[in-house]
């Protein structure tokens, strides 16, 4: 049976580039969504057996929909990340030309990375919000005055996908913009351990009080534990309510992952597990002073000895 992949579409946006590096041309089937909210629901539906969406940028930050549609819901597992280099092109039907744009249609995070570019070259024109890069490029394509915006902000093989011309190339603020892309699955069997991972968990705290957030991240740090990623997002529940969306390195089967993990479990309300996966540039987790796998070991078998009576 091959596989099918939903992602956030249509094709030619940055999403659809992630999923051709995580699964290059074999024979799976790709099926495209309209938004990441509907990408996992077809997921969690059973319509896909895994999807791409977009986690984290580097200028812009985290994706909103991707951490909340994680962090409740059916349970949903990372099992893989792609880290894609970002460059933006202002593409337009054919015809139009810069003078002509008085609105602009994109993603919100593509948004936030030309801002710089718009002031100084399009001051006047008015930001549309689109579900994807390539969803504002398709739409001017198939009908070009009916948008309410004349040009849309996209990756630079969506202009000639979606028969657009490009009226300037590499408009993005920052040079270095890359974004980071998940492949979500049903829960299931864990990736195994590479040497070179990361693992999600997204945490609810019991009850607010003063360093209630420093003792979360002291289970990480009393076990040598290195965090990526760390983000609050509101639970919804109430004003001030948030839970913790984290990315340490190492895999939950690394012994003091598992430590920590169970550290967590005993002090918060919740701790949802979001996957242990190989991260992307494949560098080996830092791991702090005496906390490798021997050395958890070898601290449990002391204390194996003591309760029996030994040394
Ligand atoms: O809209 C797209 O092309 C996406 O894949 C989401 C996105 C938007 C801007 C930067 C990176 C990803």
């Amino acid at each position: 049976m091959s596989t099918r992949f939903g992602y956030l579409g249509p094709e030619g946006t940055f999403t659809s580039m992630a999923l051709d590096q995580w699964a290059p041309a074999d024979g799976a089937e790709r099926v495209a969504y309209g938004s990441v909210d509907a990408a996992l629901a077809a997921l969690r539906a059973g319509e896909v057996d895994g999807a791409m969406v977009p986690i984290e940028n580097s200028v812009e930050g985290g994706v909103s929909a991707t951490l909340d549609a994680l962090a409740s819901g059916e349970p949903l597992l990372v099992t893989g990340e792609v880290v894609v280099p970002i460059t933006f092109v202002l593409a337009a039907p054919a015809g139009v030309s810069t003078a002509d744009v008085r609105a602009v249609g994109t993603h919100s995070h593509a948004w936030a990375q030309v801002r710089g570019w718009m002031a100084a070259t399009l001051p006047d024109a008015v930001y549309v919000p689109t579900l994807s890069t390539a969803a504002a490029a398709a739409a001017l394509a198939a009908a070009p005055t009916e948008q309410g915006f004349q040009a849309a902000v996209c990756a630079p093989a969506a202009a000639p996908l979606h028969g657009l011309e490009v009226l300037a190339s590499d408009i993005g603020d920052m040079q270095a913009a890359v974004t980071r892309f998940v492949l979500v699955a049903r829960p299931g069997s864990l990736p195994a351990p590479s040497g070179a991972d990361k693992t999600t968990v997204v945490l609810y705290q019991r009850e607010d009080h003063a360093g209630g957030l420093l003792e979360l991240l002291d289970q990480f740090a009393a076990r040598g534990i290195n965090m990526t990623r760390l983000e609050s997002r509101p639970t919804k529940a109430s004003m001030g309510s948030y839970c913790f969306s984290v990315d340490v390195e190492g895999h939950v089967r690394d012994e003091r992952l598992g430590e920590a993990l169970m550290g967590l479990r005993r002090i918060c309300a919740e701790v949802r597990f979001l996957g242990s996966y190989a991260r992307a540039d494949g560098r080996a987790a830092t791991v702090g002073p005496r906390a490798s796998d021997a050395d958890f070991t070898a601290a449990r078998d002391w204390l194996g000895r003591i309760r029996e009576g030994g040394s």
